[in-house]
């Protein structure tokens, strides 16, 4: 029996009770506190603040009618968990990322759209809950209505799996850091991940589709591409970010209204 949050009761880090998500069952998930407010006013020009604790910042707005709630989860998967878990005890049925990725791909260019429909699960967190032989798939109605979205919106888009690392620097195989030393066990893994024909790197996908299929939740994850890896590590230009954001607000406004709508089956 799922343990449900009381009437008035406060989560302790986000600081949310049922009240203040007014029944929302769609949460997006951005890793950012500061891109919050530009994703929940993308998708309405109401949306209105909800609360600031800790790494979670958190908006409402509607789509369809529905409530959804825009709230930040932090960088990796530790603070992943925390907004699973809270957010699932206030009722909230489906997640979806909506971040920034560094791409591995020749065909995925700064600015382009990743979905990802799976993660290498690279990350610390989701082993509290699942064995590392477990999955991290996510939700295959949340992926095709990002899909269908951004298909339709024509935003250059692929679809495919990512890398959750806990780490931006060694675990992404990047010599940039301060010591520039990338320990032997991932010398060689971001060309093994290429062959592998893995897309992309980020952080939060592993935990986050581990926790929801494991709570049978539901999660998807778009990503807008910051790095191009094939070409270097650097992260690009802000503008080359603004461009991305416009292009994942698109495309989760869309896939939001076929979800809450009558896309496929209702989830
Ligand atoms: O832009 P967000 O959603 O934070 O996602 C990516 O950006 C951070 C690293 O720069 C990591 O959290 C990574 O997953
Ligand atoms: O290269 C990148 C860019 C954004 N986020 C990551 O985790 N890696």
């Amino acid at each position: 029996m799922p343990n449900y949050a009381k009437d008035g009761e406060v989560m302790y880090h986000t600081g949310l009770t049922k009240e203040m998500i007014k029944g929302a069952k769609y949460a997006l998930v951005p890793g950012d506190p500061g891109r919050v407010e530009g994703l929940a006013k993308a998708l309405d020009p109401n949306a209105a603040f909800v609360a600031s604790h800790r790494d979670f910042t958190t908006w409402t707005a509607e789509v369809n009618g529905q409530p959804i709630l825009v709230m930040s989860t932090g960088m990796g998967g530790p603070c992943v968990t925390f907004a699973v878990e809270e957010l699932a005890r206030l009722g909230v049925k489906t997640f979806i990322r909506v971040g920034t990725t560094g791409s591995m791909q020749e065909d995925l260019n700064l600015g382009d759209i990743v979905i990802n429909k799976a993660a290498v699960r690279m990350d610390g967190a989701s082993k509290a809950y699942a064995p590392i032989e477990y999955p991290a798939a996510a939700d295959m109605r949340v992926t095709l209505a990002l899909e269908e979205a951004a298909g339709t919106l024509k935003i250059p888009f692929k679809t495919g799996i990512s890398v959750s690392t806990d780490s931006f620097w060694p675990g992404q195989e990047r010599y940039d850091s301060y010591a520039g030393y990338v320990r032997r066990a991932y010398q060689g893994s971001l060309e093994e991940y290429q062959h592998l024909g893995c897309t992309n790197f980020e952080m939060e996908n592993a935990t986050l589709f581990t926790l929801c299929d494991v709570m049978g939740l539901h999660a998807g994850s778009v990503c807008g591409v910051v790095a191009k890896r094939t070409d270097s590590e650097t992260v690009a230009p802000h503008d080359v970010y603004e461009e991305a954001e416009k292009r994942f607000q698109k495309t989760v406004k869309l896939a939001l209204k076929m979800l809450t709508g009558h896309f496929l089956v209702r989830i």
